[in-house]
């Protein structure tokens, strides 16, 4: 296994308030990693700080053995980090391709100047593969605003995957996705990225999508991080299930384990 990222008691302080503190955790390229914890528990916080949004009090953050702590987001983006928002960051009276290749144009320039429509064969057809990955291309000539909102968050994902990036960062993904889709969703988000080895940590308040596709888990609480390993083993520590999950959720699997049991 190959640690590509690395956070050595990463710390972000707001006043008196520790937002994160003592934050100690490694990513393996490829690896799918869920982040659970409530309401202010300091997940987004982290997220800033490694893509470069916030600058960390003290700590540091290594990435492929250099350290990128309070680097500016462009730079950690050209390394190699990259990340989308709870809120798809479109332009929704824009088809779809189109939005791609704003987003594929942008990445492609060194010094990003006002937008000039593509007309480059060789890049749209780059968009359409990177459409067809994510099983999207069907879309690619309709506008954002008449799609579904598990579409818009896959174009979105897509887009922010245009610079190839090694680690890729989601707040929150299948939130305003509807619970008949999410799995689906998430299944052929997973597969996208898993095609490219691009490791993803994703936050996550559902706890079944955390079980059915992050094989490692991270329990914040309270800015520190309460458990850390396999999925399984995180969402039955005690800790996590009196802070974070609530002691009545059970695992699905153990769910089956007991209707086995059962019968
Ligand atoms: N810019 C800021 N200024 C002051 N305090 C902040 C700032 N950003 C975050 N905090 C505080 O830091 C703590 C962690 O917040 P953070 O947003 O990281 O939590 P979270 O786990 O992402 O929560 P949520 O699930 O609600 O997004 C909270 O107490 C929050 O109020």
């Amino acid at each position: 296994m190959t640690t590509i990222l690395e956070t050595k008691n990463l710390e972000m302080k707001f006043g008196a308030v520790y937002a994160a503190k003592d934050i100690n955790i490694s990513i393996q390229a490829g690896e799918v990693l869920g982040v659970i914890g409530s309401n202010g528990a300091g997940k987004t916080t982290f997220v800033n700080m490694v893509t470069g949004y916030l600058k960390p009090t003290s700590g540091d953050i290594i990435y492929r053995g250099k350290s990128i702590a309070g680097r500016p987001t462009r730079e950690v983006t050209k390394l190699g980090i990259c990340r989308s928002f709870q809120i798809p960051q479109l332009f929704p009276e824009l088809p779809v391709i189109e939005n791609m290749l704003i987003a594929l144009t942008i990445a492609k320039q060194d010094r990003p100047v006002l937008f000039q429509p593509a007309i480059d064969g060789a890049l749209e057809d780059e968009a359409h593969a990177l459409l067809a990955r994510f099983n999207i291309d069907g879309y690619a000539d309709q506008e954002i605003q008449t799609l579904p909102q598990g579409v818009r968050k896959l174009v979105d994902i897509a887009m922010a995957t245009v610079t190839e990036p090694d680690l890729l960062f989601l707040d929150e993904p299948t939130s305003g996705v509807s619970a008949d889709e999410k799995m689906d969703f998430m299944r052929v988000l997973i597969d996208a990225l898993q095609t490219t080895r691009t490791a993803v940590l994703f936050i996550e308040h559902d706890m079944e999508i955390v079980e059915a596709f992050s094989p490692r888990c991270v329990a914040f609480y309270e800015g520190t991080i309460l458990a850390d390993g396999p999925t399984a083993e995180v969402l039955e520590n005690a800790k996590v299930r009196e802070f974070v999950i609530g002691s009545e959720y059970h695992r699905s699997s153990s769910d089956s384990t007991q209707q086995a049991g059962a019968t």
